[in-house]
């Protein structure tokens, strides 16, 4: 299924929740709504889904394979949700939450028992709880519920899948075995889906594309290595990580540049290259990296956050306290908010 959203313009009352979006949804594709809270990620997810209509006073197009569905309603547009409160039945087996939406079919559409049976028997292999049939959602942990809410969806064969903060309420380490999960899933199954999240990680992680929203407004769309390494502004290369912010005078006007703490150098404070001279103020160890904390010698306000492998910090013998220098492996500067 092929989505366009085109020109949209979502008003609250006064407010613009959505400043003339335009996207094209792949067929097959995951992509994810990336923004801050309030950004407007899910106002656009249930405009896309109906659930939020255009109204008089909005504008714009949603086309479903080059058909305008902005007026159809929800039950017209054959889409699977889960969202992170979507509660399951709670008097229902995890069958028969999944077999839901092919009981309520219409007569002539339905499956026989047989049929639906298979269905859900599948459907319970590929969320990989097979043997977990006949328990009830209350005997299920947050990330099998979630499971579970997701076959449901699956079901009833959507040919859109909306996943509004799916994982939001689990756990670090059961989100990013799901988050790996789904996506495995989804490039098996190849339905298109749309990921509202507002964690990077989860995004840069499972999305083929991600867009990136503030304030009701797209900033970027691109691949996880676009938007990640070629931010076309600030409000991005903030968003996705941390940034260093450097100024410089050059033939009379400031220059900011941007720095990720991966991109930096420690040399000698000796060094002719260097950009700053700093002290190292804490070390972090536990990770895949060591986080040092700079604090820069001339303006002592000012942290600088440097990232470097645990090979590299053995061999430079770094201390807390010493006094050292900074290189760039990579600058980058926007102007008129634009990336260079
Ligand atoms: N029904 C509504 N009536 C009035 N304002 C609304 C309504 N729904 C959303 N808004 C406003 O629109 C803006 C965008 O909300 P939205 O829920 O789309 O943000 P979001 O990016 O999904 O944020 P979050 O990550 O916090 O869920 C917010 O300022 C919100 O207060």
């Amino acid at each position: 299924m092929k989505i366009e959203v085109k020109n949209l313009t979502k008003y609250f009352g006064n407010f613009v929740a959505l400043k003339n979006i335009n996207l094209e949804i792949i067929p097959g594709e995951l992509l994810a709504l990336l923004g801050p809270s309030g950004s407007g990620k899910t106002t656009l997810l249930r405009m896309i889904a109906g659930l939020e209509t255009v109204e008089d006073i909005d504008s714009g197009e949603i086309l479903f394979n080059q058909i305008n569905v902005a007026k159809k309603d929800i039950a017209q547009r054959d889409i699977g949700f889960v969202f992170q409160h979507y509660a399951l039945f709670r008097h229902m087996t995890v069958f028969e939450n999944i077999a839901f939406g092919l009981r309520v079919k219409p007569k002539k559409q339905r499956l026989s028992n047989d049929e639906i049976n298979k269905k859900v028997t599948k459907l319970l292999n590929l969320i990989q709880l097979d043997g977990f049939a006949n328990r009830f959602p209350w005997q299920l942990s947050g990330g099998q519920r979630q499971r579970v809410a997701l076959a449901r969806a699956l079901a009833v064969e959507p040919k859109v899948l909306l996943l509004d903060e799916p994982f939001g309420a689990l756990d670090a380490k059961v989100r990013s075995d799901l988050r790996r999960w789904l996506k495995q899933l989804q490039e098996e199954l190849k339905i298109t889906t749309i990921l509202v999240t507002h964690d990077q990680e989860e995004a840069l992680e499972v999305a083929d594309r991600i867009v990136v929203i503030s304030k009701g407004k797209i900033e970027q769309v691109g691949t996880p290595e676009e938007v990640f390494h070629n931010p076309a502004n600030e409000f991005v290369i903030n968003f996705l990580g941390n940034v260093n912010l450097f100024h410089e005078r050059k033939n009379d006007t400031e220059q900011k540049y941007h720095i990720r703490p991966h991109e930096l150098e420690i040399v000698s404070s000796e060094d002719k290259d260097i950009i700053s001279k700093a002290k190292i103020k804490y070390i972090q160890l536990a990770g895949s990296q060591v986080k040092i904390d700079l604090e820069d010698v001339e303006d002592t306000t000012k942290t600088i956050l440097v990232e470097i492998s645990h090979h590299e910090f053995k061999n430079k013998n770094l201390n807390k306290g010493d006094i050292i220098g900074i290189i760039p492996r990579e600058l980058r500067t926007f102007q008129d908010g634009a990336g260079i």
